[in-house]
């Protein structure tokens, strides 16, 4: 990647972007190859999803992260750039596209602004095949043409356009200023149009596969954990939710993000009218600074609604040998997929309590130090999916999945993240997530079966993770 520093006394005018677009036409001609322009600029302090909200079209293809605990929110739109591969090289062909795309790629600006250049935006369906038909490839990862930032207290506002021969330079020059002129001065879009719409209401809820289904499939697999086929599997249940009207996925995201600051609150969608959304507790891997980060979370029990019912809940949980073995599966995977890697991993597996608003977790913040020539990618294809929403061992538990479940998974337990031009990065989880298609809703959420699971309570815990969606949906 070419870095351009910005001349704040040359770049302030329509006709000093045009020169400068008009010289990386030449560079694309120069190489043979189109160029990734990135520029970006610091602007008035902005609210991503506010951004995203105020010019949000259904057909548009976006992207949406964040955690109020980190203080960090990033909204990007409409493709620049994508690309979409399938199959078991999946992870390792967007790594290979991105170092590509990079490699003419010219970013713009001042290189010292947090979240400078370009971004990818990716998301990844749990298992490495897709449908023709399904609404989301089995992997996809796009450059957007205007991307948001806010991180505390600062705003970095980025367009990307490509430039190949021939382009009308004169078009892109006028997009992209009166892009960064918007988010300047950006006028968020009065939303009174939400509170003349009449409130939601949900029509109809179906659990796919039928009532009993889950509960069988529990007993199922209990059966071979004892014929000792796998020790671990995680399954899921699906709600089909109809609506009197279209859900309207990015106010759903402004309550979720608001309850849920601990989570990542989330939306991809798919240019198609269809959006997955959710509010994940966690984290599958991220890189900053030299370091790596992989949330261990597994094991689960509800919340109090007092402090103390609350605490005996947690201190049950912290004693449970089930959940304490169920969290230890995981515990042992990640940290062993990350020492294949060449990795050495801080030792502490003793979990703490991660509380949310309906349920409350075992958690463990495992860290390693990145080691060179290792890309946040290969962690993430390492990684996925770990036993908190696959299975142990893993070849064996994995592919019996869909032999329990009634429905496709989809992005549902999929690793969905960002990478910036340094390698730079976060992948969450896609858990307590919705597929969200005009009035019609489908809602995830899964559990882990291990020896000792009871039916009856794996249908509970499912239930209140669904709330996390259920009660939010307007
Ligand atoms: C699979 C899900 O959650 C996972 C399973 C958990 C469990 O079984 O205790 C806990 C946290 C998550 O890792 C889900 O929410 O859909």
């Amino acid at each position: 990647m070419d870095t351009i520093p910005l001349d704040p006394a040359k770049a302030k005018t329509y006709e000093a972007l045009h020169a400068f677009l008009q010289g990386c036409l030449f560079k694309a001609v120069e190489r043979g190859k189109p160029q990734l322009v990135s520029i970006a600029a610091e602007s008035s302090l902005l609210d991503p999803l506010a951004v995203l909200e105020s010019i949000y079209e259904d057909r548009q293809q976006h992207f949406y992260i964040e955690r109020r605990r980190d203080d960090l929110a990033i909204a990007g739109a409409e493709d620049a750039l994508s690309f979409s591969p399938s199959g078991a090289n999946r992870f390792a062909e967007v790594k290979q596209w991105i170092a590509e795309v990079l490699e003419n790629a010219i970013a713009v600006g001042d290189s010292s602004l947090p979240f400078f250049g370009p971004h990818f935006f990716s998301g990844f369906t749990f298992f490495e095949e897709s449908k023709a038909d399904a609404p989301f490839p089995s992997s996809s990862v796009f450059v957007p043409r205007w991307q948001v930032v806010s991180s505390k207290g600062r705003c970095i506002a980025i367009a990307n356009a490509v430039i190949a021969a021939g382009d009308d330079i004169e078009a892109i020059a006028k997009r992209i200023w009166n892009a960064n002129t918007k988010f300047r001065t950006f006028d968020y879009t009065d939303s009174d149009e939400r509170s003349l719409r009449d409130r939601l209401r949900v029509l109809e809820t179906k659990e796919c596969g039928g009532d009993a289904a889950f509960k069988e499939s529990v007993e199922r697999v209990l059966k071979r954990i004892d014929e000792g086929e796998f020790q671990k599997i995680v399954l899921a249940r699906a709600l089909d939710l109809k609506a009197d009207q279209a859900f309207h996925p990015l106010e759903i995201l402004n309550t979720l993000r608001e309850r849920y600051e601990d989570c990542y609150a989330f939306s991809i969608a798919n240019g198609k009218g269809q959006s997955f959304i959710g509010a994940s507790p966690e984290r599958l891997v991220s890189v900053a600074q030299g370091r790596v980060n992989v949330d261990v979370l597994a094991g689960t029990a509800p919340r109090g609604k007092t402090a103390s019912e609350d605490a005996r809940l947690g201190a049950g949980l912290l004693e449970s040998e089930k959940d304490r073995r169920e969290h230890q599966i995981v515990h042992e995977s990640v940290c062993r997929r990350l020492q294949d890697l060449g990795l050495s991993v801080s030792e502490s597996c003793n979990p703490s309590l991660k509380k949310l608003q309906n349920v409350q977790h075992l958690f463990v913040d495992v860290e390693a130090r990145l080691e060179e020539g290792i890309h946040l990618l290969d962690l993430v294809a390492s990684l996925h999916p770990t036993p908190a929403v696959g299975g142990t061992p893993r070849e064996d538990a994995v592919p019996k999945i869909c032999e329990h479940e009634r429905f496709d998974r989809g992005l549902y337990a999929g690793p969905i993240g960002w990478i910036n031009a340094k390698g730079e990065g976060e992948f969450l989880v896609g858990i307590r997530s919705a597929l969200v298609d005009g009035e019609n809703a489908r809602l995830f959420a899964g559990v882990g079966i291990v020896e000792g699971s009871v039916p009856e309570r794996e249908h509970l815990e499912t239930n209140l993770k669904f709330q996390a969606l259920k009660e939010n949906l307007l």
